[in-house]
């Protein structure tokens, strides 16, 4: 059976998962599609899926009875209503990252997903699909001995005016969050935030780059910097320091260039290039889970770990370098 998928949101990811759908995976297809700027759904439709409806409103696409499953990918703070009518409808739901911005929010689906009883929503957080990350738990787990530290960085080549300090954390470190959860299989109980100088690209409401120092209930100390406006590249980098040797994550394929007596390799610029494979796995995930009417891979509680920790950091950004605690809530049995 196809899996008919409708999709809320119709901007840069949206548009890059139903491309997906429609012309890389197998089992589902985008019969629906939904934005509040209709011209971006028109658009999609036209260059992707001419077959399918558009609805005025997500709530209506939700509802509707050709749509097997939803693909959350509109702004953040608009994830948590339409996760919440999926739940209530009893429909799979894959929501891109954030699950929700406010960890009470991402609470609030927790809560519906254990009334309804089983697994329905699936976060977006694809590096837990990454060929490398994959590559560097196993490591991990096999090589290294216990972890004792983690140094990462997260930078990004520019931002627009429109991102501000919290985004950092809510937008980009999240990622980190959940990806550092997931290898380490632990979670955190504190955050720092430090700042060295303002980097000259920073806009006048952004701090950038920043310091983040996670550290977890088994003592690991992470350290992550957030880069926004590096401007030489799209670079994400992470070693693992454990008790017998050290884990790099590996650099994306490219090309050994020896040229003008320089020895170079390409850096990608773009996510959408550096993390392609991925979202290729985790939506091949989703259509697999969602055609026998559930969900697997990140959870809605990996969503709102994420959130309870993206929420301490943000705390952390104002606390003159001061930890912040972290404190989770007993996790349910639906997530063990
Ligand atoms: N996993 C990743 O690596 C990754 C990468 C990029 C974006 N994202 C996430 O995906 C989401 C979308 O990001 P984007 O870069 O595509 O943004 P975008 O601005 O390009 O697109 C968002 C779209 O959502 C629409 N929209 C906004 N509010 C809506 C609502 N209430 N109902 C329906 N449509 C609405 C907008 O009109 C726009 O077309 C964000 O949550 C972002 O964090 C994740
Ligand atoms: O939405 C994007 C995306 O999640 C990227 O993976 C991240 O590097 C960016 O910082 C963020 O703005």
């Amino acid at each position: 059976m196809t899996l008919n998928i409708g999709v809320i949101g119709c901007g840069m990811i949206g548009r890059d998962h139903t491309r997906r759908i429609q012309q890389v995976l197998s089992g589902a297809q985008v019969v629906a599609l939904s934005d509040v700027n209709r011209a971006n759904a028109e658009t999609v439709r036209r260059d992707l899926a001419p077959d399918a409806t558009l609805f005025d409103t997500g709530e209506a696409l939700i509802a509707a009875p050709e749509v097997h499953a939803v693909l959350v990918t509109s702004w953040g703070a608009t994830h948590e209503p339409y996760v919440l009518a999926a739940i209530a409808a009893g429909k799979p739901v894959f929501c891109e990252k954030p699950l929700a911005t406010t960890s009470e929010g991402a609470r609030r689906i927790v809560e519906a997903e254990v009334a309804h009883g089983s697994r329905l929503v699936q976060v977006g957080f694809m590096r837990r699909y990454d060929a490398g990350y994959i590559a560097l738990k196993a490591a991990v787990q096999q090589h290294t001995g216990a972890p004792i530290m983690v140094h990462a960085a997260h930078r990004n080549p520019a931002v627009p005016e429109a991102y501000v300090t919290p985004m950092a954390i809510h937008d980009t470190l999240i990622h980190e969050i959940d990806v550092f959860r997931w290898l380490l299989d632990d979670d955190y109980v504190s955050a720092r935030v430090l700042y060295p100088r303002k980097a000259s690209r920073s806009h006048s409401q952004l701090r950038d780059p920043q310091v983040v120092v996670l550290e977890t209930q088994k003592g690991v100390l992470i350290d992550v910097e957030v880069f926004v406006n590096c401007a030489y590249g799209y670079d994400i980098q992470c070693e693992v320091v454990g008790e017998e040797g050290t884990a790099r994550l590996p650099e994306p394929m490219a090309i050994d260039l020896r040229l003008g007596a320089l020895r170079q390799n390409a850096i990608l610029t773009d996510w959408k290039d550096r993390f392609v494979a991925s979202y290729d796995v985790e939506l091949n995930d989703f259509i697999a889970a969602a055609s026998k009417g559930g969900a697997t891979g990140p959870s809605a509680w990996d969503g709102y770990a994420a959130a309870v920790t993206s929420d301490a950091c943000v705390q952390a950004q104002e606390s003159d370098g001061q930890a912040v605690a972290i404190v989770l809530p007993v996790r349910p049995a639906l997530y063990n």
